[in-house]
Formats: C-alpha cells, structure tokens, sequence
C-alpha cells in the first residue's frame, strides 16, 4: 500500500481563460473543479495507474467536506484528520492564446496541536499496511516546519520508505531527516541548495548537492523531463532523463503525475532507470489534461518510447 499526506488539502479550480489580463473582467471557455493539493493529485494519478493508494492528511469545514466527497467519488480510498477550520480554495487560470499559466493558492486553514496529534496517530497506523509514504505540498498554519521531518524519522523506525516533495522551511528540515527521496522543482532546488543554476552540469551538481544535506536519493523535475541521484545496487548514480517538450493545455500538477508514475513504477519493483523514464512519461502526458493529477495510462505507454534515460559517468558530473 502507498500512502500519499496532504497537510493542506484544497479545491482547485481550474480555469481557460483565453487573453487573460490583469484588472479586466472575463468568462471562461472551460473550468474544472477538483479536489486537490500535492498529495491528493498524486493518490489520483496512482489510482488510475492502478497502485493501491490511501489519501490522508487534514480536512475542514465544507470544502474538507467537499474534498471527501469528491475523493470518495473517484474510489480514491481516504481517511482524513477532520479539522475545525475551512480547508482552501486554489485557483489556477490558463491562457490557451500564449500558455501562460497564473495560480492563485491560498493560506489554507489553522490545525490545532491537538487535530495535528490525531493526525500523527492516524499515519503511524496507516502505515502499519503500508510501504512508502509520500508527503507532498505546503503546511497549513500552525504546523511547525519541521513536521515532515518528524514524520520521516518516525516512519523510517516504522520500516516505511518516505518520499517528499514540499519546498521552503519545510523541505529544507525534512530533508536533514534523511528521507528515502525528495523531488523538488528547479525553484525549489535552488531555494533549496542556495545558488540559481545557469545549465543542465549546475542541475547535476545540485541534486548531488542535495544527497550531501542528507537526502538519500533526489530527482530535480525539469520541463524537459528530470535530473537525479539516486542509488543503483546501493551506488549513487546519476541520470539525465529527456523527454521533447510538448504543447501543454496546462502544467499545474506535472510535477505531482512524474512523482507519481516514479512512485507507482517503483512500488512494481521497476529498476531505477525504469521508474525515471515512466516518471517522466507521465509528467509529460499529464500537461495534455486540464485539471491536476490526471493521466491517460495509455498514451504515457507510448510516450515512453520518447523518452532517453541517460546514466552519467561520475567524471561528467565534476566528481
Ligand atoms: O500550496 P501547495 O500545497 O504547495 O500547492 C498546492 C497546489 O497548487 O499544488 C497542486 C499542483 O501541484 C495543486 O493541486 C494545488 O492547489
């Protein structure tokens, strides 16, 4: 069983809104609502990629409500923590004349030591059945920094793999906890690392970077597929996965789908290079979808043939 956390759950709404400007008033031609947040798109591209997936985190208010509801209605299995204040609303508008995409993510709610104490007891005995857990996205108010860290030393005692991807404070924490993996974006890489990379050797130098903090494996997501460290028959190896960008109808959640097509291809045993190149695939068809967390698993069957999975010699990294 994989388990996915969303400490900050959300409705999203996703919006096509053709010549978007600032200060105007606008229709749009298309909208989707769903439920949302890292974790929660993550556990619905698993689902659908056929893995058995328990979406938990904290849910409040009738928005948390909604969420349920709307997890329930797409057979994700879920157990919530229920919380007294409103879970939130994130917006994200899409402007199909130039691509450009605009997200508007509020704070989310104020979860009390007592509902974060619940929340706590209720993952520690999910993962009992379980065998990774991914936690993924911002914290809600109220929640120290370093709970992912917490969270990873308590589940590594557990014998559970843990996988992150958060940013910030958050991140920059869990990842001194020595997670199984962490899987940031460039701005939060380099947020991460402390420097802004100019070239794909700065993206390879970075993730090495990150294993130094104390990640034991780290896959930086890229528009064009990914850059990794990761362990082979207990070897830290370096890849460059490549993948021809393609035009996307919207890129909220991409990051989410490749971890999600990692997490699902490693959960089947796939070997290392196997899991970045299905990550990647799915990172890319999920650009096709409006609405975050949503993969056709047939056409990342053939998007895989596209995609190159370089091993990188450790002298072409600057060891
Ligand atoms: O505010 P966070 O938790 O960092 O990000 C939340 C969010 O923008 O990320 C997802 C896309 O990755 C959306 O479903 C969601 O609304």
């Amino acid at each position: 069983m994989i388990i996915t956390v969303t400490l900050n759950a959300a409705i999203d709404k996703s919006l096509s809104v053709p010549n978007f400007r600032l200060g105007r008033r606008h229709r749009t031609v298309e909208q989707r609502t769903a439920a949302g947040g890292k974790g929660v798109n993550i556990a619905r591209a698993l689902k659908t990629l056929g893995q058995p997936v328990i979406a938990t985190g904290f849910a409040g208010g009738p928005t948390g409500t909604r969420i349920v509801d709307q997890l329930t209605e797409e057979s994700i299995l879920n157990d919530f923590v229920r919380i007294r204040e409103e879970s939130r609303t994130n917006t994200a508008v899409y402007d199909p004349t130039n691509g450009q995409q605009t997200e508007i993510n509020e704070r989310g709610p104020a979860v009390s030591p007592k509902e974060l104490e619940l929340f706590r007891d209720k993952l520690l005995y999910l993962a009992r059945g379980a065998d990774m857990v991914v936690m993924a996205g911002s914290l809600p108010r109220g929640v120290d920094a370093d709970v992912y860290a917490g969270l990873v030393r308590e589940l590594r005692k557990a014998g559970v793999l843990t996988i992150i991807d958060t940013d910030g404070e958050p991140l920059r924490h869990a990842v001194r906890a020595e997670p199984d993996v962490i899987s940031p974006n460039v701005i939060e890489a380099e947020e991460l690392v402390g420097h802004e990379f100019n070239d794909d050797e700065d993206h390879v130098i970075a993730v090495g970077e990150m294993i130094e903090q104390g990640a034991r494996e780290a896959i930086m997501t890229l528009a064009d597929g990914c850059v990794a460290c990761v362990r082979v028959d207990g070897q830290l190896q370096r890849f460059r996965v490549l993948i021809a960008p393609r035009e996307a109808v919207a890129g909220v959640g991409a990051g989410d789908a490749f971890l999600a097509g990692y997490v699902a291809s490693r959960y089947g045993g796939r070997s290392t290079a196997d899991c970045l190149a299905y990550g990647v695939a799915c990172g890319a068809e999920s650009t096709q979808h409006l609405g975050a967390g949503l993969v056709d698993p047939r056409e990342v069957d053939r998007l895989l043939s596209e995609v190159d999975v370089q091993a990188l010699s450790a002298s072409a990294v600057g060891d």
